[in-house]
């Protein structure tokens, strides 16, 4: 495992501020973003489609804390780009967003340093205000846009209708607090992680924040590389992964040939961290309770109430068998971290647990095993989780073998 020191130069002219949002390319717009309402609890906030004079993609944004999700699909027969990219890799993240402080400068940055335009920068407005946007390439059909709303004052982009639909389910069901988007991970073939990673540095300005190699990060069967690329100020996270030769195929190869290309793998979604009350001392078992019961009254909910509501809305996870707790106890019995949650709660809700940083990852939301989503908390933790590495991914080659994809 290894953590860098050095940055890179920072730009004097522009800045990125954060994930602005993730546009995804699905068949059906309307029905993702229902499911993700209904099931991971994102709130529908806007609608772009034939009534909106858009006459050729329909749009339909959700959001749940800061995370923004945009589903989109073709109006029309014969959208040749968007229906050969349905063909090809099914429903997928087309478009990972930054929030930028001027888009115009970090496009012409990108371009004169080689990157490809998707988009010259271009200005969409409504009553308010304006926001610029500009496109580039990135690994496989993937993209970003820079989005410049600096001088804009609506909920999320000009011309998106706003949601007046209540969904009487919403009601119906617990809140399951995901509050930002934490890092968005990409798959590339075999011996292409490099030259991406050296795209990052020289067309994006983003640096080599921490990594693992093959040696670091294997099972019986099979292994990856992994470099976290990030902007200057760490704001975010893209780590790049690819396959490495093992007994079996890789889990990153499998999303590969699946997606047909590189892509986005998974995205990480984050949860509040327990907020204790001062001089609040339960004992072991009571603090979690505690904190299910009564989490409004320390302001904050944590991974623990986030999946045990994730999982009430019939969200499925993986499992994790019971050597990797009995293990943990263990290695936490000799330790002086102390982790603030009851042991045998993560154990019933099957969370991982890197010390001070607990992790959780969804199985595919899409026919394909392709995309997933993973729930994590972090307490003063920057890391990614490296000590859970193998158990996670004994899990992932579980379900990879049940799809006759292990071998
Ligand atoms: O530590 C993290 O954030 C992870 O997401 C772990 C991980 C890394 C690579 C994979 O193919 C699957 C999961
Ligand atoms: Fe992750």
């Amino acid at each position: 495992m290894t953590t860098y020191t050095d940055k890179g130069p920072k730009l004097d002219s522009a800045n990125y501020l954060g994930f602005d949002h993730v546009k995804f390319w699905v068949g059906n717009a309307k029905q993702a973003a229902s499911y993700y309402c209904t099931r991971l609890g994102f709130k529908h906030i806007g609608y772009q489609g034939l009534e909106t004079g858009s006459r050729d993609i329909v749009s339909h944004a959700v959001r749940q804390g800061s995370i923004t999700f945009v589903f989109q699909s073709p109006l029309n027969p014969n959208d040749k780009l968007m229906s050969d990219h349905q063909s090809t890799h099914g429903d997928g993240v087309k478009d990972v967003a930054f929030t930028v402080d001027d888009a115009r400068s970090l496009w012409n940055n990108a371009i004169q340093r080689g990157g490809k335009s998707i988009k010259e920068p271009w200005e969409e407005k409504d009553e308010n205000g304006v926001v610029v946007m500009a496109t580039v390439g990135t690994y496989g059909d993937t993209v970003h846009t820079f989005v410049e709303r600096t001088n804009y004052h609506g909920a999320f982009l000009p011309n998106f209708k706003s949601t007046t639909f209540e969904d009487p389910l919403e009601v119906t069901l617990k809140p399951t607090h995901l509050l930002y988007l934490d890092h968005v991970v990409g798959n590339q073939p075999d011996l292409e992680m490099e030259q991406i990673c050296e795209m990052y540095e020289k067309i994006f300005n983003f640096h080599r924040f921490w990594s693992v190699d093959d040696k670091q990060i294997h099972t019986e069967y099979s292994s990856l590389r992994s470099v976290v690329m990030a902007d200057y100020d760490e704001r975010i996270k893209m780590p790049i992964n690819e396959p490495a030769i093992g007994r079996k195929k890789s889990q990153i190869q499998e999303f590969v040939e699946y997606y047909g290309s590189a892509g986005v793998q998974h995205m990480a979604l984050r949860t509040n961290e327990l907020e204790l009350k001062p001089g609040f001392e339960p004992g072991p078992t009571s603090l979690v309770q505690f904190c299910i019961a009564f989490g409004s009254r320390s302001g904050s909910f944590g991974i623990i109430t986030s999946v045990t509501n994730l999982r009430s809305r019939g969200l499925e996870f993986l499992t994790i068998p019971a050597t990797y707790y009995d293990d943990l106890r263990s290695r936490l019995s000799t330790s002086n971290v102390k982790i603030l949650e009851d042991i045998d709660l993560l154990q019933k809700l099957h969370i991982l647990i890197d010390y001070d940083e607990e992790g959780y990852l969804l199985q595919p939301l899409q026919d394909r095993p392709t995309l997933f989503i993973e729930i994590i908390q972090r307490h003063n933790h920057q890391g990614f989780g490296a000590g859970n590495f193998k158990a996670l991914f004994e899990a992932i080659e579980r379900d990879q073998d049940a799809r006759g994809n292990l071998f």
